[in-house]
């Protein structure tokens, strides 16, 4: 279990991270979202300790990471996949963290195969590690200690479609064996299909904490409009827009509606007279319910004043 409660950082006149209060619980998979400078990966530092609160507090299983005796049996995490030696290799960098930490070699080994790393790949120095290399290795740190809480900053990065799939097999399996899986990442679709509950932030604040299925249930869904008749289907854009709806054009011949309902949209284009040849309600994505949650939120970075990092 990880425990934020009133968690707070501020770098001057920047707020990062502003009184979050959430728990992430064990045996399922929690997603991290949030726009560029939200404060996920300032969250995840604090975590792991290497960031001091402002105020509030980041607790593992009840305590502050500083209070952990053995903090790799305890919490593992991949924050940063390029934090490896150049010159040393994989296999050396987890035999020197396995060492430091009182874990026996073989774990090496072990974590290796997990993570599909042979012994050619292991014995590869870092400065010429992929970064989807770079990310198995950083996988496999963190389960170097076997622990019951783990994090991982953006995992999929660099990875090809198979590595993204073993990634998230790995949580999916990391969290049905009761472990608290806590995962943040930009790629909306693959949080879909790996995550169970969703923590969303924006300016550092929590905006959402629920299971992602009332996520993305919440979000409205689009309608999509086809017609072969462009001056038609202009019409009823403007027809729409004045019914309060958002529309966008998706082509030359589409349209995106949100705000109406697929029946509505179908009297209106029968009113107007214009020819559809499809009229159909989009599926909820997460993507969309991302969009729409954190929609005052995301103009941060060009606000005067703001950072962009
Ligand atoms: N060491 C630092 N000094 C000053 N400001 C910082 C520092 N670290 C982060 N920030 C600022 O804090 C805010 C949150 O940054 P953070 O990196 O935590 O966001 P993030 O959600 O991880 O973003 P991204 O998705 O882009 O990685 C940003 O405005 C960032 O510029």
């Amino acid at each position: 279990m990880i425990t934020l409660r009133g968690l707070t950082k501020r770098f001057g006149a920047t707020t990062a991270v502003d009184a979050l209060t959430v728990d992430i619980a064990p045996g399922r998979v929690t997603g991290f979202l949030g726009p560029n400078g939200a404060g996920k990966s300032t969250t995840m530092r604090m975590i792991l300790g290497l960031d001091r609160p402002t105020a509030g507090e980041a607790l593992i299983d009840g305590r502050p990471y500083r209070r952990l005796r053995h903090p790799l049996y305890e919490v593992g995490a991949l924050l940063d996949a390029t934090a490896i030696h150049p010159a040393r290799s994989g296999r050396a960098h987890l035999l020197a963290m396995a060492r430091s930490n009182g874990i026996p070699a073989r774990r090496v080994d072990e974590v290796l195969a997990t993570v599909g790393l042979d012994d050619r790949a292991a014995a590869k120095p870092g400065r010429t590690l992929s970064l989807g290399m770079g990310q198995r290795l950083g996988i496999a740190g963190a389960l170097l200690g076997d622990p019951p809480v783990l994090m991982f900053d953006e995992p999929v990065n660099g990875l090809d479609p198979d590595g993204v799939r073993w990634v998230r097999q790995l949580m999916r399996s990391l969290a049905r064996q009761g472990r608290t899986v806590f995962v943040s990442s930009h790629l909306m679709s693959e949080m879909q299909l790996t995550a169970d509950q969703l923590v969303v932030i924006g300016r550092g604040r929590l905006l959402a904490d629920a299971p992602i299925g009332d996520v993305v249930a919440d979000s409205t869904r689009a309608v999509r409009v086809r017609s072969p008749h462009p001056d038609g289907l202009a019409a009823l854009a403007d027809r729409l827009a004045a019914t309060g709806a958002t529309v966008e054009a998706a082509g030359p011949d589409e349209l995106t509606v949100n705000g109406v309902t697929v029946d509505r949209v179908g009297d209106l284009a029968y009113e107007l007279g214009v020819r559809l040849h499809e009229l159909s309600p989009q599926g909820a994505s997460l993507e969309r319910a991302f969009m729409e949650l954190t929609a005052g939120s995301v103009e941060y970075a060009g606000a005067p004043g703001g950072d962009d990092r």
